[in-house]
């Protein structure tokens, strides 16, 4: 598939199936050599022409659990469709009582609870060995840019939704929510935000080289409070419709600022040529079939006629 020369992709999570006010061009059904996205990515366009692209994390009927995304290939295809920078959306469960449901947080930091059954690199399985720098799991020039941005937009229409910054976020693996003694040791540990989305998501884009960001929902407050019910997906499925209608509403009134910066260069400066320190030399024993699979997503260090 040629590159659409989309610069952003946008990845919408439970209850974002779909963005508002743009036009719908055509669905990209694209196979990588990490198999197919969650869902046909959808290219659209924005008012001024520039195009965006957007994939279903679980399937445009949330088919697909969170443990099994497909998420190499859904940052492959994107990278592929000439995307720069993902704006991702995930409803999140709150470890702090000042982030109420309904509130949105942009976070800088992730500790990892899942449980190894993800495939969560694209080196995996290949002969080539390489490690990504991750103590900065979020592209903070992104993440800087967002803050400011979203700020303002939920100020001027956001009906009193409140943006969090610099929030930690432990990503669970799932499908059951948490038990009260984990909430409670994620609190202790310094979390504010829990999910089952953030990874490898935001490991796989650091490898590809993109910049990557994510819009927290808050839908519930998990398990930790004392005299309150555990979370269960009733009470998430309440906050979910206003908390996707709000992210749209964000979606639609940055996505073109957002395209115009990431064609500037600047918020991407952090990305551009990261891996290079991360792959180990070349060797004789890489294997051709896994050099021109990693050309894929990283053309300018595998190229196969090399
Ligand atoms: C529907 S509750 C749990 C589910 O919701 C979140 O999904 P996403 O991050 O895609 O919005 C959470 O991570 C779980 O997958
Ligand atoms: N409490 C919670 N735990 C994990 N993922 C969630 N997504 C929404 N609420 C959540």
């Amino acid at each position: 598939m040629e590159s659409e020369n989309v610069l952003v992709g946008v990845i919408g999570g439970s209850g974002l199936y779909h963005l508002d006010n743009l036009t719908f061009i055509k669905a990209a059904n694209i196979e990588t050599p990490w198999g197919y996205p969650s869902s046909p990515i959808s290219i659209c366009s924005l008012p001024s022409g520039a195009r965006v692209a957007f994939v279903a994390r679980h399937g445009k009927h949330h088919s697909i659990s969170p443990s099994a995304v497909p998420a190499r290939a859904n940052i492959a295809a994107l990278k592929r469709l000439g995307v720069r920078a993902i704006l991702a959306f995930s409803a999140v469960g709150s470890l702090r009582e000042e982030i109420a449901p309904g509130h949105f947080a942009i976070p800088t930091q992730i500790i990892d609870r899942t449980k190894g059954i993800r495939p969560a690199s694209f080196f995996e399985g290949t002969s080539v060995v390489a490690h990504a720098a991750f103590g900065d799991p979020f592209s903070l020039k992104l993440v800087k840019w967002l803050e400011t941005e979203v700020e303002k937009t939920l100020k001027e229409h956001g009906g009193g939704v409140v943006l969090h910054k610099d929030k930690c976020i432990v990503c669970m693996e799932g499908p059951q929510f948490s038990t009260r003694a984990e909430s409670i040791m994620y609190r202790s540990w310094g979390a504010d935000l829990i999910n089952m989305s953030v990874l490898p998501e935001a490991k796989l884009a650091r490898e590809a080289e993109l910049a990557y960001a994510l819009i927290a929902t808050a839908t519930d407050y998990d398990s930790w409070r004392p005299h309150s019910e555990t979370v269960t997906a009733s009470q998430v499925l309440q906050t979910l419709q206003a908390n996707a209608n709000c992210s749209r509403h964000v979606a639609a009134s940055i996505l073109e600022d957002l395209h115009l910066a990431a064609s500037q260069g600047d918020i991407l400066s952090e990305e551009k040529g990261s891996m290079s320190f991360s792959i180990m030399p070349k060797s004789g024993d890489q294997k051709d079939e896994d050099v021109q699979k990693l050309a894929y997503i990283l053309p300018q260090y595998f190229n196969p006629a090399n």
